[in-house]
């Protein structure tokens, strides 16, 4: 991160493996009082009726088959809840169809409610960034699991558990997008927490909630999990299996939606999908992925394989070093707490773990943009920050609780 002033004295919770380090910025005394992130996503009307309007053949046939589910429990019928795994290769329209099923599934099952802040349905992700692209929220922050998925983070005392209550004992239909990178391991967590927050027996499958698990395989496998715990892997040894294994009726879209127009790419993008690590390209395709391959002119946005790519020396340093006068070197700052005095000192050398993935410098100048990638806790709502136009050179982000992150 950046330069870092302030220091907070708080206690922390050792077992608590979203502090990952002591660094200052992670103030965990607002962790001691319970507080439910929980928010319904709302898609106006504007947004969402075109999408139904053009749903596909496929698209329609899953999503009136989910609403008719929604339309029995909605009238009172004793309807067993379902489990549905969505899948299709990448651009086939999932992230499309979640948000007209979530819209829909939601309306319908509003009469339900008794309370107007209840929930009826959820919109989830396993990831910030997939969660932020279905405007919905981490199944982590909803469903208060904790990153390292530890036995001891199983339950949570009877105060949390009914403050989830409260929110979630409506809830009928848990929707989790990219489900690929989900294990088997999240996966009973989610059961186990559903099962908790409805009072239901380990024998209840998710605590009676159905869920539409959405994603593709194909795509990124969960983040450090032994392939035997991949959710794909039928291994009847493992004792989590049951979860996904025989439980989830598959309904798969085939059309490619985003090269919808370009039936040749379209098609190769399908042969691709499914090719393994090492496997030869056909010589067709490799000459059309040849001729899409332009040298990109420097200032537009660039994909790279791995973060190393694009931050370690490489391109950002590259292009700051082209275009600015006077680059700055910025280095991170590291602090741990001391046990005995509760003080916050700084740690000779730089945090550095395989799963931290920060930087520990960053070579910035005035008038380059900075995307801020990864914000360590959201509740320091940062107040300010360079849009990159600005001709001060001396940055800040302010956060809510006076950390100063200044560039
Ligand atoms: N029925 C449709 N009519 C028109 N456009 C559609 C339709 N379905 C999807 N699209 C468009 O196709 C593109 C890909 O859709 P979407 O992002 O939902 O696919 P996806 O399967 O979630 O892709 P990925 O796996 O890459 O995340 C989007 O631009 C979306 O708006």
């Amino acid at each position: 991160m950046c330069g870092i002033e302030g220091s907070e004295n708080g206690n922390v919770n050792d077992d608590d493996e979203i502090i990952e380090n002591n660094v200052p910025d992670l103030n965990r005394e607002a962790e001691k009082e319970f507080s439910l992130p929980i928010r319904s996503t709302v898609f106006s009307n504007q947004e969402i009726i075109p999408m139904l309007r053009s749903m596909n053949e496929n698209q329609k046939h899953i999503f009136f088959d989910i609403r008719h589910w929604c339309l029995e429990k909605a009238n009172g019928k004793h309807v067993d809840p379902f489990y549905v795994f969505i899948t299709g290769g990448a651009g086939t329209g999932k992230s499309r169809l979640i948000k007209c099923l979530y819209f829909e599934i939601s309306r319908i099952l509003a009469p339900t409610l008794c309370n107007p802040d209840d929930v009826s349905v959820l919109l989830t992700a396993p990831t910030g960034t997939a969660a932020f692209n279905i405007n919905g929220m981490t199944i982590h922050s909803c469903l208060s699991i904790f990153k390292s998925l530890s036995k001891d983070h199983a339950t949570l005392s009877e105060d949390k558990l009914n403050t989830l209550r409260s929110k979630l004992d409506n809830l009928q239909v848990l929707i989790i997008d990219e489900i690929s990178m989900v294990n088997k391991r999240l996966l009973y967590f989610v059961h186990e927490r559903l099962r908790q927050i409805k009072k239901k027996p380990e024998s209840c499958l998710f605590g009676g909630v159905s869920i539409i698990a959405v994603g593709d395989f194909y795509q990124l496998p969960p983040v450090k999990s032994k392939k035997s715990d991949k959710l794909y892997v039928n291994d009847p040894s493992n004792p989590l299996n049951y979860l996904w294994n025989e439980l989830f009726k598959v309904a798969e879209l085939h059309e490619i939606m985003r090269q919808k127009d370009d039936k040749t790419f379209a098609e190769m993008l399908n042969r691709l999908r499914i090719k393994k690590k090492n496997e030869i390209i056909e010589l067709d395709d490799f000459t059309l992925l040849k001729h899409c391959m332009k040298e990109a002119p420097d200032r537009i946005l660039h994909i790279f394989a791995t973060n190393a790519e694009v931050e370690v020396q490489q391109f950002n340093n590259s292009m700051i070093m082209k275009y600015f006068s006077d680059p700055v070197l910025l280095e991170a700052e590291d602090y741990e707490k001391d046990k005995t005095t509760g003080t916050l000192k700084r740690k000779s050398s730089f945090y550095n773990s395989s799963d931290n993935q920060l930087p520990s410098c960053i070579l910035l100048a005035v008038g380059a943009r900075i995307m801020l990638i990864r914000n360590q806790d959201i509740k320091d709502e940062f107040s300010e920050w360079s849009d990159g136009n600005s001709t001060e050179n001396h940055y800040c982000l302010q956060s809510s609780r006076n950390n100063i992150y200044s560039v």
